[in-house]
């Protein structure tokens, strides 16, 4: 299979087979990001994306190649010295409007996130709120963008919330120390999910995890993506775990996108070869793989890491 293009990401037919059914949730395009420091960090370089509708997309790439200052770019989360220099992000709700996502001000802007797009960020399983219990983390969410619920409600809703990310509601009123790291990383997820957002952004959900718990939590954000079909863009720099989790992987190095294709074709067809050192670099992808998320199992229990 020959690259389809010269200039931007190498892509495969089968990728372009695999667009054709797709309705975008998502569209970013030429998106250029510079830390204006002495001397300035280009950290990403014209880099264009499109996430579906109930997708996952995996963004690989190796430390400090700019996969998290994108997913900052996608959410208009950058501060300064960020600097968006050019490009443009349109969100396409489910109700038909396109929004331009860089336009956004003040209240809309509050608006949009967390209520159509939603990101777990990487280690916010140690920004829980030490004096503050679960519940009121869980309920803070509500409060400020749904006032018109009841308080009877928000409850309610808030043990549904953990009982969605498998975390027993009775930790409604325990405080983050007293959880297990999974159990806080499920808590930010059930946050993440609270407004029901058409995309999540997950940077590095799990890496501080170990194996076991990291697996129980993969298991449960496709669970809950095939019950509620939001899309998540999945940063990582493990390639093995998107190889496993995601539909499509877009390979990031050195602040653009130099590969985007099916996860299937990535790992039996990659082009790049930046994708290929990236695949030789984990042994682990000569044996099986695949098996222990999708191939099911039962979803890990909280007694399973505590
Ligand atoms: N506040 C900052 N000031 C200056 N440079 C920065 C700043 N934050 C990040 N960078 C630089 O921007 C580049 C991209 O960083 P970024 O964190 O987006 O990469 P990453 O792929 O997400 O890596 P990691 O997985 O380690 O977070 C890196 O060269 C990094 O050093």
């Amino acid at each position: 299979m020959t690259a389809t293009t010269t200039a931007g990401p190498l892509t495969s037919p089968t990728h372009a087979a695999y667009l054709a059914g797709q309705d975008p949730v998502l569209t970013a395009s030429d998106i250029s990001i510079t830390y204006e420091v002495d001397p300035p960090v280009h950290a990403v370089k014209g880099a264009s994306l499109t996430l579906h509708r109930g997708e996952i997309l995996g963004l690989a790439g190796e430390s400090g190649c700019g996969k998290t200052t994108l997913a900052y770019g996608l959410n208009r989360l950058l501060k300064p010295p960020a600097i968006l220099r050019s490009g443009e992000v349109t969100f396409h709700d489910a109700d038909g409007a396109d929004v331009d996502v860089v336009g956004l001000r003040g209240d809309a802007l509050r608006a949009f996130r967390w209520d159509k797009v939603s990101m777990v960020f990487q280690g916010a399983m140690n920004s829980l709120n030490p004096v503050i219990s679960v519940r009121d983390q869980l309920q803070d969410v509500m409060t400020t963008h749904r006032p018109q619920m009841s308080r009877a409600a928000r409850g309610a809703r808030s043990a549904e919330l953990l009982e969605l990310v498998g975390v027993d509601p009775v930790r409604l009123d325990s405080f983050a120390h007293e959880l297990s790291g999974g159990m806080r990383q499920r808590v930010m997820i059930a946050m993440a999910l609270a407004l029901n957002p058409q995309v999540m952004i997950m940077d590095e959900p799990t890496t501080a995890l170990d194996v076991v718990v990291q697996r129980g939590i993969l298991r449960e954000i496709m669970k809950l993506r095939e019950q509620f079909g939001f899309a998540v863009v999945f940063i990582t720099h493990d390639l093995p775990m998107l190889l496993e989790i995601s539909d499509r992987i877009a390979v990031m190095r050195d602040g653009e996108i130099v590969e985007i294709d099916t996860a299937e074709s990535v790992y039996a067809r990659a082009q790049h070869p930046y994708t290929r050192t990236l695949l030789a670099s984990f042994p682990s992808l000569t044996g099986e793989r695949g098996a222990f998320v999708r191939g099911g199992g039962p979803a890990t229990e909280e007694g399973e890491e505590s």
